[in-house]
């Protein structure tokens, strides 16, 4: 198996002294579906933006592709593309329709591929019919689906989805979960920082963090029934 990212002794402390993530050691292969699950305040959003690089760490060192993203960001850039929720880089007074033409354009689409790319983002996300709405008149709903859109659209190797479909209705939440496995089915890499049950049953690895150590690391298979049943009382169990 190809290593895609390699994390070796990761920490990070923020300013108020929290040690959100504590020399966290991990390695995760090419084509992996993985959810990294945890209690609030875990360390998995940290953790999520840390691959990401919205976050610099204290100590250690990830390397993506082989990149460090100390010293090679604008390599890592273009591998990765990451949905987090609380995003503020939209622009408020344009539409949804015209943040993800913009969004696109810094992503080097053009022309028609790009209109093409858009429109099905749109559409995938079910923000078609609104999507000449300004964003700062859009509900926090549509925000989060014009937040994912904007991820999925990204041509990349690695997507980090901070709870993808967190707020999102059921028909999207299909949606999303079928764009999940076809992007998996073309060996991209799909990390989520999740609570939810039937996210986490769509990914084949379960890392388990507490207080910012990663306390578990199991093939999901080896954790849930197939039948979904019993599945929320034994994730539960991973972290009493
Ligand atoms: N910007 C920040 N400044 C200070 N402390 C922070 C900051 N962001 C997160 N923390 C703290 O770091 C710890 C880890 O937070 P993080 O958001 O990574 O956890 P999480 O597992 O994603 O939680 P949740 O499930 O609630 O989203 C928490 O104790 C949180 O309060």
């Amino acid at each position: 198996m190809e290593k895609i990212i390699e994390i070796k002794n990761l920490t990070k402390i923020y300013k108020n002294g929290i040690k959100a993530l504590e020399n966290i050691n991990l390695t995760i292969n090419r084509g992996e579906k993985i959810t990294i699950f945890g209690p609030n305040g875990a360390g998995k959003t940290t953790l999520i933006k840390t691959i990401g690089m919205f976050i610099i760490p204290d100590k250690g060192k990830i390397t993506i592709k082989g990149y460090n993203i100390k010293k090679e960001s604008k390599k890592i850039k273009k591998l990765i593309s990451i949905a987090t929720s609380n995003e503020r880089s939209f622009y408020y007074r344009l539409s949804l329709e015209e943040n993800l033409n913009f969004f696109g354009m810094l992503n080097n689409l053009t022309g028609k591929e790009l209109k093409k790319k858009v429109e099905k983002g749109l559409k995938e996300m079910g923000l078609y019919e609104t999507r000449k709405i300004k964003y700062m008149e859009a509900s926090t709903g549509m925000k989060r689906r014009l937040n994912l859109a904007r991820a999925l659209i990204k041509e990349a190797e690695i997507y980090l989805l901070d709870e993808p479909t967190n707020g999102v209705d059921i028909e999207t939440k299909i949606k999303i979960y079928e764009i999940m496995e076809e992007l998996s089915q073309k060996g991209k890499t799909i990390i989520l920082a999740s609570h939810d049950v039937s996210e986490i049953e769509k990914t084949d690895r379960i890392v388990v963090l507490k207080k910012g150590k990663i306390t578990a690391d199991k093939k999901t298979g080896e954790i849930l029934e197939k039948t979904t049943r019993k599945n929320e009382e034994k994730l539960l169990e991973l972290i009493k």
